[in-house]
């Protein structure tokens, strides 16, 4: 469970997120989503300890992130595609991360193969698409096999084989009772993907609500979002 309570960060005298509270519960996907700079990136930041609050909290199963003894197995994170180092190779990048969190190489082969990166795990990361650095980007999320996920837009730039790959494997994560919080500017992406939807505008919470509540008598999700956005 991610429990984001009362959540100001402040850069500067821009508000990027404004006293934001809400709950992201274990086996179904919640989507999060907001117009840009709503300020989705940052509050996933805070929930990982990458940005400082400026006022209240934000906990991952009841603990900080920086209170976490192996954060790896406690929760797991996409940020940005090709944060691996492009000399090394998909296997090399993955097993300098397991090593710090006492993960075993047959894990690293494992995520290998859940991603389907198996047959290029010696290649250099650097000749990799941006379809194969999302995916190994994915794998060393699930490395520790984490209860928690967040992924920040997770389908940018993916082809439609890897937009459906991706969706299957939020639903299987939130299947198997997985807390799994995902962010996106692709509604009709959304309306297949999420079970649950907070949506956030200038920082401030608009609504966190069961999809199809959201939705409403809307034609679409798309534009029961720009209803409330424009609100
Ligand atoms: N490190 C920073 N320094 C200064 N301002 C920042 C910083 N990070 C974010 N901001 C500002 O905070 C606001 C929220 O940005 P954030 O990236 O969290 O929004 P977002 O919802 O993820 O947007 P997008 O959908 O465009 O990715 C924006 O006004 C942004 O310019």
């Amino acid at each position: 469970m991610i429990d984001v309570d009362g959540v100001t960060k402040r850069f500067g005298r821009t508000t990027a997120v404004d006293d934001l509270t809400f709950t992201v519960r274990p086996g179904r996907v919640t989507g999060f989503l907001g117009p840009n700079g709503a300020g989705k990136s940052t509050t996933m930041r805070v929930v990982l300890g990458l940005d400082r609050a400026t006022a209240g909290r934000a906990t991952i199963d009841g603990h900080a992130y920086r209170d976490l003894p192996e954060p790896l197995r406690r929760v797991g994170a996409l940020l940005e595609a090709g944060s691996a180092h492009g000399g090394r190779s998909a296997y090399h990048h993955l097993w300098w991360l397991a090593r710090s969190n006492r993960i075993g190489r047959s894990r690293v082969a494992e995520v290998l193969g859940l991603v389907g990166l198996d047959g290029v795990a010696r290649k250099r990361v650097r000749g990799f698409s941006l379809g194969m650095k999302q995916r190994l980007g994915i794998a060393a999320a699930l490395l520790g096999d984490p209860p928690v996920l967040l992924f920040d837009e997770p389908v940018n730039g993916l082809d439609p084989e890897g937009v459906r790959w991706i969706r299957g494997l939020l639903r299987d994560l939130a299947a198997e009772g997985r807390t799994v919080l995902v962010s996106s500017h692709l509604m009709a992406e959304m309306a297949l993907t999420a079970d649950h939807l907070v949506v956030i505008a200038r920082g401030r919470l608009l609504a966190d609500a069961p999809l199809d509540e959201v939705v409403g008598d809307a034609p679409s999700l798309e534009d029961a979002f720009m209803r409330l956005v424009t609100r």
